[in-house]
């Protein structure tokens, strides 16, 4: 596919051009190869699931994307542009979000104050001015409770606004978590292993929600997962990584019928 090419999904939904590509990256941690030469995109309003089993690389995968990790070899191409090394107010300046595999939220602040910490990237006026509640800063705090309030009737939370998030079962957690995510309006957003740890009730839902946010608000969503099953079903398209190698990548189906991909998650030995 080149980079301005679409195509279109089974059902229905026109895939735009590239927003990320990424060439030839290698990774490493002083003699281990976490990657080894891997190349893909993602496009414009798709679902991208990168799957493998433990250790093949995924988490590493997700930390190059975000620009946590700068690859050794290779490079990073965003919206058309290679990318240098970044902060991470750079990465969410550009419209980058993500969620975190074990829940990065503050147990003990409300579902509400979690949540509006996704809009800190977005928040110009400073503190003085916010502390007495002048003008723009006013005007600002309007327009992100309007963003969080969106948020909140999306995810359909709004009777545990108030709960510390502590005190919430895992899977609302993890709710709570990608709402955190999407009060920051992100272009594309990072999924690391969204349904690990859920019952099967709870990654119906996530998975209800990620489909949901990717047909409402057009966001792309790239998502790393361990459970093959689960993504097969909200997935445009799959990289399969084993041991650091880019072992598969296509539809759901191409990827279900690959021999490398069945043998990768049968164990089958490796020469
Ligand atoms: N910070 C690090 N330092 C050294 N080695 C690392 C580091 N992070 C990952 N690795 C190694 O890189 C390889 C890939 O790990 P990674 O966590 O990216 O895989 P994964 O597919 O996300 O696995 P899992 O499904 O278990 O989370 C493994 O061999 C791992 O031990």
């Amino acid at each position: 596919m080149t980079m301005a090419e679409t195509y279109q999904t089974p059902d229905g939904r026109t895939i735009g051009g590239q927003v990320m590509e990424m060439k030839n990256i290698t990774l490493r941690f002083g003699g281990v190869k976490a990657i080894t030469d891997i190349s893909f995109d993602i496009r414009e309003g798709e679902i991208r699931a990168i799957i493998g089993p433990n250790g093949a690389g995924k988490s590493s995968m997700l930390n190059v994307m975000n620009g946590f990790y700068h690859p050794q070899e290779g490079e990073v191409w965003f919206h058309g542009k290679k990318r240098g090394p970044m902060k991470p107010h750079q990465i969410a300046k550009q419209g980058i979000a993500r969620t975190f595999q074990n829940i990065a939220l503050f147990s003990g602040m409300s579902t509400l104050d979690n949540i509006m910490t996704g809009r800190l990237t977005h928040m110009n006026t400073g503190i003085l001015k916010q502390a007495m509640w002048w003008g723009p800063a006013e005007k600002e705090e309007t327009e992100n409770r309007e963003v969080v309030e969106k948020v909140i009737d999306f995810l359909e939370i709004q009777t545990i606004r108030k709960t510390p998030v502590g005190r919430l079962p895992y899977g609302l957690q993890k709710r709570v978590e990608l709402g955190r995510a999407l009060a920051a309006e992100p272009k594309l957003l990072l999924l690391d292993e969204p349904m690990a740890g859920m019952n099967v009730e709870e990654k119906e839902d996530m998975s209800r929600f990620i489909l949901d946010v990717n047909d409402e608000f057009g966001t792309t969503i790239a998502l790393i997962e361990h459970d093959m099953g689960v993504v097969m079903d909200i997935a445009d398209r799959v990289v399969v990584m084993d041991y650091g190698k880019k072992i598969g990548d296509g539809s759901p189906d191409e990827v279900r019928n690959n021999q490398d991909v069945i043998d990768a998650y049968l164990g089958v030995a490796h020469d």
